[in-house]
């Protein structure tokens, strides 16, 4: 609970549910050092300031990942929106099926694809949970 008038901090991130041929998608391990370490989330991130969200997505694919995405690639699927203690999440989660590139985890992140009805088996934030419902719905 926040006291009376105090809003929580509303933290924008962008995320991406890469799928490939086979209908699996991409999930990455969050570093250690990190905020919630060592969970498995779908690559993204924060905006940076004057940026739009799909311009922030294609250049943390990029960063993170080494793909090249097109705008029109990207799909919106659903968002999470989740009380963290020290801020609000509010992530939209696009799909992507189309990129150039071979994926791979530039900032030594670990890298998986996985078929949706197992996203379950690996440990995710808290925001992350009732997004797999709708990736299983979707593939
Ligand atoms: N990219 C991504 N972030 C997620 C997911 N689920 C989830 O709760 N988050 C949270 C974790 C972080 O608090 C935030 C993403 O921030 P980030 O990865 O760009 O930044 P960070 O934690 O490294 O923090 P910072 O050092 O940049 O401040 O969103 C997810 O599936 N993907």
């Amino acid at each position: 609970m926040t006291a009376a008038g105090a809003a929580p901090k509303l933290v924008l991130v962008v995320a991406c549910a890469l799928v490939d041929a086979d209908g699996r998608v991409l999930i990455t391990q969050r570093p250690e050092g990190k905020a919630l370490a060592g969970l498995w989330e779908f690559p993204g991130g924060k905006l940076e300031p004057g940026e739009r969200p799909e311009q922030a997505l294609i250049r943390e694919l990029a960063e993170e990942l080494g793909i090249a995405v097109e705008e029109p690639c990207l799909a919106p699927l659903t968002f999470a929106s989740h009380a963290y203690e020290a801020f609000h999440l509010l992530m939209p989660l696009y799909v992507c099926r189309r990129w150039t590139g071979v994926v791979q985890g530039l900032e030594g992140q670990a890298t998986r694809w996985v078929r949706p009805e197992r996203l379950r088996d690996f440990p995710m934030p808290p925001a992350d949970e009732p997004l797999i419902a709708h990736l299983i719905d979707l593939l």
